[in-house]
């Protein structure tokens, strides 16, 4: 090859490498006491930010034990978990909470407090902020939270709602109160443990698109548990299903077929 020819040709670029995973399970295995067969065996996967997986598996597959272990409320038996780089089964407790408070959890039963006002629910989300977790009271936080949580809730429709007990709402203002409190954490990553189980189909809809919304606009990862496989079709980017505490499938949603994944269900129910 000539030389000038040689001198034109473009220097070499190193390919960036590839962002570490905000999640990686490997090995994973978990059963409870009493339990003939573990809930959980060697389940492995990867999550990248800002992806929206749908974890789907039939009752008892095991979906929220999983949720659980990754953040250690339930305690692995054995497998190794990484948490945005943090080794999570050898983390000492206050590590594991700090970790723990980048990761918000959106429960079926919204999980708030009934007596409380809307305001001040959204408010406790800000709890992983404080520098005294212990200590700390909604009654106590300040002006900047409680506009924050204000904003949270304008994000979710329901700022008309905030001096309202959180015991006076329907079953979806509830969980958008859910997602409003979670905004107010400021969570890397987001689970959600079937998140619309509680709602009518439209109802549900209207949620999971406000909710998958906020998680994009926010620039969350999102692994909610599903039953509802249109809403994984909808929502989700990527489905993992789980069968008897199996990882059985992990695919792009585009390349999910998803009546079988329907036969997946009545194989478990038969
Ligand atoms: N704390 C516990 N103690 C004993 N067994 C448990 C406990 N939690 C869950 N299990 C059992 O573990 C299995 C998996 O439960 P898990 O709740 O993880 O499944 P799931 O896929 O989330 O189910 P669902 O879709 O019904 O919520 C079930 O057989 C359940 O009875």
């Amino acid at each position: 090859m000539a030389v000038a020819e040689r001198l034109r040709r473009p220097e070499p670029v190193n390919a960036p490498a590839p962002a570490a995973p905000e999640l990686t399970v490997e090995g994973l295995s978990k059963g409870y006491t009493g339990g003939s067969e573990p809930v959980l065996q060697s389940v492995g996967f990867s999550i990248q930010a800002g992806e929206r997986v749908a974890l789907l598996g039939a009752n008892g597959s095991g979906k929220s034990t999983l949720l659980r272990c990754c953040l250690r409320l339930v305690e692995p038996d054995a497998g190794a978990i990484q948490l945005f780089g943090s080794d999570v089964r050898s983390l000492p407790s206050r590590q594991l909470r700090s970790l723990r408070s980048r990761v918000g959890f959106i429960f079926q039963r919204h999980n708030l407090v009934g007596r409380l006002s809307v305001l001040s629910n959204v408010i406790h989300g800000a709890i992983g902020h404080a520098r005294h977790p212990a200590l700390w009271c909604q009654a106590m936080a300040s002006g900047h939270w409680r506009e924050r949580a204000f904003r949270c809730l304008e994000e979710v429709g329901l700022s008309e709602y905030a001096a309202r007990r959180a015991d006076r709402l329907s079953g979806g203002q509830s969980q958008r109160v859910a997602i409003a409190r979670t905004l107010m954490q400021q969570p890397r990553l987001v689970f959600a443990d079937e998140p619309a189980a509680s709602l009518d189909p439209t109802a549900g809809h209207e949620m999971m698109t406000l909710f998958t919304r906020l998680v994009r606009s926010h620039g969350m990862t999102l692994v909610f548990a599903s039953h509802d496989l249109e809403h994984a079709r909808c929502y989700a980017d990527r489905i993992i299903a789980l069968q008897a505490g199996r990882v059985v499938l992990d695919r792009p949603v585009q390349a999910v077929d998803f009546q079988g994944l329907d036969g997946l269900y009545r194989q478990e129910a038969g």
